[in-house]
């Protein structure tokens, strides 16, 4: 039928093999043959149809689309997960979706989502970090390796579930570390089934780390659900998320202790690696461009000084807030975004999409997009900047988190934390670059759903 053009395809593995010589991330590859295909792209990626998007006006107009709006729904959740269907936001679809995201946003907000409290929470955790760094690294070479994740993920677990985890706590380290491993090899379980029924590739892919990781969280989340069971406080003085949750389950059955879980696992997997990753490129852009690092720390201590940010400080630092948009830009940490899954067979373009077809949009190209752009390769902050430099600009495609039906969720939490973490740490350490190790090299990552810097070497120094 009329599936949208792509390279050649084969039995069984579909166009993987033509995929696998420029690469091995589907989406960041598919980047370079934009020239070729630059509207979509289509593969079949062994049982599953994959269109990726690389056109902004198409790429809008799946994201706004319900009939786009659905997720891969399956084995990921049943055998990894433990149930049955799918649970939570991230990977339902239809009714269950709508409920639990139109719930999660609205309780997030109600714990702070965008006020006061939640940035003091934000503040409170870089302090920890930023010192703890200072106190022990000062003048010494420090590797950066998901340095930042358990800080960030603590401020989303400290609403959620009232806990958090030591920055260097060896459990949490090591769930942080595996969890980075699915990221890195998301969906080939769903591309490949067969690869699930012989030790060997189960080894190659993962499949006991992915399934050691979501057994722990299951019964982290089930004993910290337990315990608020046990001690529920009331309607009008709940504590946090899991208190609204529960309180709201009574007697509705569209809230379920599986779709807690569900949503847990979630804020797990979409909060901590992405901000952590994001701030982890901070410092490699920091230390590469020392000029850009001393003009934002200049600007920071004239309006700022050495006091905690607050929200309330945006606007008054466009050079560092632009910074962080352009680190945002060239690191494009979430470069295909999720899946959208199309609910019914549909036209796009011109071509046919059928249903249960997997769309991506590819942010990346939106990022690198040189008639766009201009100089999409070279780090310039300024590109964000007014001409006098005293505001930020917008952009339409410069959408980090996505846009449509399934926009992130944490979007004003992760913009919160990226400013307040970013200005504590240039008010507290100079970055720079190492004299016993290779420069950080931005061409050095691991992506699959999200893309990270490699371990790299940086020597920071306590101001
Ligand atoms: C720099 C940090 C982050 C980036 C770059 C990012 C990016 C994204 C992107 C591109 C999507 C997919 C949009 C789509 O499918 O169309 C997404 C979805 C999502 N994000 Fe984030 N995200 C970040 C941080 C967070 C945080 C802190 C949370 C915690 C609440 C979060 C929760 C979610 C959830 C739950 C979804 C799924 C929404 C749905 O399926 O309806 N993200 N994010």
């Amino acid at each position: 039928w009329n599936f949208p053009p792509g390279p050649p395809r084969f039995p069984v593995i579909g166009s993987l093999l033509s995929i696998e010589k420029y690469g091995s991330h589907l989406i960041l590859q598919a980047t370079k043959l934009i020239p070729q295909y630059p509207k979509m792209v289509g593969f079949f990626a062994g049982r599953m149809r994959v269109v990726i998007i690389n056109d902004f006006d198409l790429a809008k107009k799946v994201a706004f689309s319900d009939t786009f709006s659905g997720r891969l729904i399956g084995m990921y959740t049943e055998t990894m997960r433990g149930y049955n269907r799918n649970i939570g936001v991230i990977s339902t679809q239809g009714q269950i979706w709508r409920h639990n995201r139109r719930f999660s946003l609205s309780t997030l907000k109600e714990f702070g989502f965008g006020n006061k409290g939640m940035w003091s929470i934000i503040a409170e955790e870089a302090a920890i970090i930023v010192t703890d760094l200072k106190t022990k690294w000062d003048g010494q070479d420090f590797v950066v390796n998901q340095t930042f994740n358990i800080s960030v993920l603590n401020i989303l677990w400290k609403i959620v579930s009232g806990k958090r985890y030591h920055p260097d706590d060896p459990e949490m380290k090591e769930l942080m570390r595996v969890l980075a491993l699915v990221f890195k090899s998301a969906y080939i379980e769903e591309v490949f089934p067969i690869l699930q029924y012989t030790k060997f590739t189960q080894e190659w892919y993962g499949h006991s780390q992915k399934q050691l990781l979501t057994q722990t969280f299951k019964s982290m989340f089930e004993q910290v659900i337990r315990e608020h069971e046990q001690k529920l406080h009331t309607k009008e003085s709940p504590r946090d998320f899991i208190d609204v949750y529960l309180e709201a389950k009574k007697g509705n059955d569209l809230f379920t202790k599986e779709d807690l879980i569900g949503i847990c696992m979630d804020f797990f997997e979409a909060g901590g690696e992405t901000v952590g990753s994001t701030l982890s490129w901070v410092l490699l852009y920091m230390a590469l461009h020392p000029e850009v690092q001393k003009k934002c720390r200049q600007e920071i201590f004239n309006c700022l000084g050495v006091r905690e940010p607050t929200m309330n400080d945006r606007g008054t630092v466009p050079y560092t807030e632009a910074t962080i948009m352009e680190i945002q830009r060239c690191s494009s940490v979430a470069p295909s975004g999720l899946e959208h899954k199309a609910l019914e067979d549909t036209e796009l373009d011109g071509y046919t999409i059928k249903k249960d077809t997997l769309l991506f949009y590819n942010i990346n190209s939106f990022f690198l997009d040189r008639d766009y752009w201009g100089d999409p390769e070279n780090f310039r902050p300024e590109r964000f900047l007014n001409d006098d430099g005293s505001k930020t600009l917008k952009y339409e495609r410069f959408i980090p988190f996505g846009f449509g039906k399934r926009v992130c969720m944490g979007e004003s939490l992760a913009k919160a934390e990226l400013f307040i973490f970013t200005i504590m740490i240039l008010q507290n350490l100079r970055i720079k670059i190492s004299a016993n190790h290779a420069k950080p090299d931005p061409g050095q990552y691991e992506a699959g759903i999200t893309r990270s810097p490699l371990p790299f070497h940086v020597t920071l120094e306590a101001i």
